[in-house]
C-alpha cells in the first residue's frame, strides 16, 4: 500500500492525527469541552423523555454494557441504530454519547448506544471483541429487529469497520446488517503507533495491522448477500487530510472488494461538530424516512466526489 504519511515528520504526523487542532470556529479546548457538554446533555435529554433500558449486559465484564433507547410507540420490529462513540479508544463513555437519540427515535428508529472498555483497561482487540458481542447481543435480544445499522465516530468507526469482517458463526447468530455510517473514522493504525495517541494503548505494528480494517478488507472478498449493506464513509470538511486520505483510501478499498459504497464530505463540519449536529433534528444525516434510515430527504448523501485535492502528495 502507498503510504504517504510515511514522510511526514514526527511532529506533523501528531498534528494530522490531533483532531483538536483542527477546528475551525473555536480553540481546541473549546471544541472537545463543548462536544462532552453536547453529549452530556443530549444524553440527559434521551433519558429523560424517551423510553429506554440503561446498562443492559452484554457480556460478563463490567463494562460491557448497552443503553437502549426507544421510540415512543411499542414494537420489536423497529430498525436499530447502534452507536460507537470515539476518543481514540481512550476516552468517552456511553454516557456522553447518546447524540442522535431523540431525532432517531422520533422517526421510528431504535438506538443502541455500546459502552466498550477504553484503554487503559482494554486493548483494541478487546474492544472489537467486545463490539461484536453487543452487536451479536442485540440481534439476539430483538431477533424480530428490521435491520441493524451500525455507526461509529472516530475511533468508533474503526471498531465499526471492523465489524465488515467478522466471522459471525462463532457468535452463534448472524446480525441483520443493514448498513454502516463510517465517521471521521481511522482505518489504517498504523501512522498512530509513534505519536502520543498510543501511550496508553501501547499497540505493536503487529496489534496495528490486525486491528487496521483497510489492511485486510482485501483480503476478505463480500459475500454475495453483503452487496445490498451499504457503506457511508463520511468526513468533516475540516477534518485533517490525514482523516479524509484515510477515509478516501477505505472508500476505493470498499468499491474494489465489491461493497455497496459511498463517500461523502461533510460541509463546513469539523471533527467534533459532524457528531454533534446528530442532535439536531434537521441535520441531514438524521432525515430518516419511517422505514429503515434510507436518507432521502434533502437528496442523496452517497454521492462521489473527487478527493484528489485533499490527498497527501
Ligand atoms: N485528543 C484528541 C481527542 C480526540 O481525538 C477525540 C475526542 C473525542 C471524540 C473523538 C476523538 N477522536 C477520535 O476518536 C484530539 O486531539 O482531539
Amino acid at each position: 500500500m502507498d503510504a504517504p504519511w510515511r514522510v511526514l515528520s514526527a511532529e506533523e504526523l501528531e498534528k494530522q492525527y490531533s483532531p483538536s487542532e483542527w477546528v475551525v470556529r473555536r480553540g481546541a479546548q473549546e471544541a472537545l469541552q463543548t462536544y462532552l457538554q453536547m453529549g452530556s446533555e443530549a444524553t440527559s435529554k434521551a433519558r429523560a423523555t424517551r423510553k429506554s433500558q440503561l446498562d443492559v449486559p452484554y457480556g460478563d465484564g463490567e463494562g460491557e454494557k448497552v443503553d437502549i433507547y426507544f421510540p415512543d410507540a411499542a414494537s420489536e420490529a423497529l430498525p436499530f441504530f447502534v452507536f460507537f462513540h470515539g476518543g481514540y479508544w481512550q476516552s468517552g463513555s456511553k454516557d456522553q454519547s447518546a447524540f442522535m437519540v431523540n431525532p432517531l427515535t422520533a422517526h421510528g428508529v431504535a438506538v443502541v448506544i455500546v459502552a466498550y472498555d477504553i484503554a487503559p483497561k482494554g486493548t483494541i482487540d478487546k474492544m472489537v471483541d467486545q463490539v461484536a458481542r453487543s452487536i451479536a447481543f442485540v440481534q439476539k435480544s430483538f431477533p424480530e429487529n428490521k435491520g441493524l445499522f451500525l455507526c461509529g465516530h472516530s475511533a468508533g468507526a474503526q471498531l465499526a469497520a471492523m465489524m465488515l469482517l467478522v466471522n459471525w458463526s462463532k457468535h452463534g447468530v448472524t446480525p441483520s446488517l443493514k448498513g454502516f455510517f463510517l465517521m471521521s473514522g481511522i482505518y489504517d493504525l498504523e501512522p498512530l503507533l509513534s505519536t502520543s495517541q498510543n501511550a496508553p494503548l501501547h499497540m505493536t505494528p503487529e496489534d496495528a495491522r490486525r486491528n487496521s480494517p483497510q489492511r485486510h478488507l482485501e483480503a476478505a472478498p463480500v459475500e454475495p448477500g453483503n452487496s445490498a449493506c451499504p457503506v457511508l464513509v463520511i468526513v468533516g470538511q475540516h477534518d485533517s487530510p490525514e482523516f479524509h486520505r484515510q477515509s478516501w483510501e477505505f472508500y476505493e478499498t470498499l468499491c474494489q472488494t465489491g461493497w455497496k459504497a459511498s463517500f461523502e464530505e461533510l460541509p463546513s463540519v469539523d471533527h467534533f461538530e459532524i457528531i454533534w449536529n446528530l442532535t439536531r433534528e434537521e441535520d441531514r444525516l438524521n432525515q430518516v424516512g419511517p422505514g429503515p434510515p434510507t436518507v432521502t430527504a434533502k437528496g442523496p448523501i452517497s454521492k462521489v466526489k473527487d478527493h484528489s485535492e485533499n490527498h497527501l502528495q
